[in-house]
């Protein structure tokens, strides 16, 4: 028996392609969704356990977790993919904007991840934690500093998620540059973009899918960032 696979924020883009992935390969999936798109619908019509959560305070995110447990009793891997692409040109409350970044990168991960250890320990194998970050965690970002620090601090907590639920749950994390534009990119943007990584290209979801596999078919990896960035850091 395989049990569900939990996937935050997967209400669009790569959330949303990782539980189509997952709904194709015959998986048990559970989402949170904060809109609720058309393609939420969609994957409730397939069978998907769809769960509205706008974890915008820490009500939200406890309210979830109890949410979660009337579903199923335990989960095969969480991924942490919800996010908020915010930025200081965009939002000038700092003080908002570091608090908000913080609570969706770092302290709904590390309040599920803490709350949920038994439901990854089974007697079906390793349970998978698998944390989206970003390549910024790397160098910083001088745009989004509230942002990249926030996945900086998700970085860190893999590592001691790793430490401390080896070795029935591996958790590990997937550091990407850019995979998908956004809506209403300029070309300049895209342009300028393109130009950052050797690889040159937008790649798409299929590549997070991919490194995502990797993960939970892995028997060994675990503590690690699996860096999925065109060879941006060479550059
Ligand atoms: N796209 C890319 O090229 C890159 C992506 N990444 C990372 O990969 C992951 C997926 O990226 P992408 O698909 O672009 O993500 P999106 O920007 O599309 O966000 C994913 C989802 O997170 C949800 N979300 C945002 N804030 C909250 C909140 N407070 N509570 C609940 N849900 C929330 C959004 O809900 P709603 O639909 O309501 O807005 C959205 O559906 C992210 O962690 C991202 O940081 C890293 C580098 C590059
Ligand atoms: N939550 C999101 N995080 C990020 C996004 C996004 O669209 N949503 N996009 C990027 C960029 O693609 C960046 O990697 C390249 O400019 C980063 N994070």
């Amino acid at each position: 028996m395989s049990f569900p696979i939990l996937i935050t924020g997967a209400g669009q883009r790569i959330g949303l392609a990782l539980a189509q992935h997952f709904v194709a390969e015959q998986h048990d999936v559970i989402i949170t969704y904060r809109t609720r798109h058309n393609a939420v619908d969609e994957l409730a019509a397939q069978g998907v356990t769809c769960i509205q959560a706008d974890f915008s305070d820490d009500e939200s995110i406890v309210h979830f977790i109890n949410e979660l447990r009337v579903h199923t009793p335990k989960l095969r891997a969480i991924i942490h993919n919800a996010s908020s692409w915010d930025s200081e040109s965009k939002n000038d409350d700092y003080a908002a904007l570091f608090d908000n970044m913080m609570r969706i990168h770092a302290k709904v991960p590390y309040l599920i991840n803490q709350h949920c250890q038994d439901m990854l320990e089974h007697s079906d194998g390793y349970g998978d934690i698998i944390h989206l970050t970003d390549f910024v965690v790397e160098t910083g970002s001088a745009k989004h500093l509230a942002y990249a620090a926030s996945k900086a601090a998700l970085d860190n907590l893999t590592k001691s998620f790793a430490a401390k639920y080896a070795p029935h749950i591996k958790v590990n994390a997937v550091a990407p540059s850019l995979i998908i534009f956004n809506e209403g990119d300029s070309e300049q943007y895209k342009h300028k973009t393109l130009q950052k990584s050797l690889m040159g290209i937008e790649p798409g979801c299929r590549e997070i899918i991919n490194a995502v596999e990797l993960l939970l078919t892995s028997d060994y990896i675990t503590g690690r960032s699996l860096a999925v960035d065109g060879g941006r850091h060479l550059k």
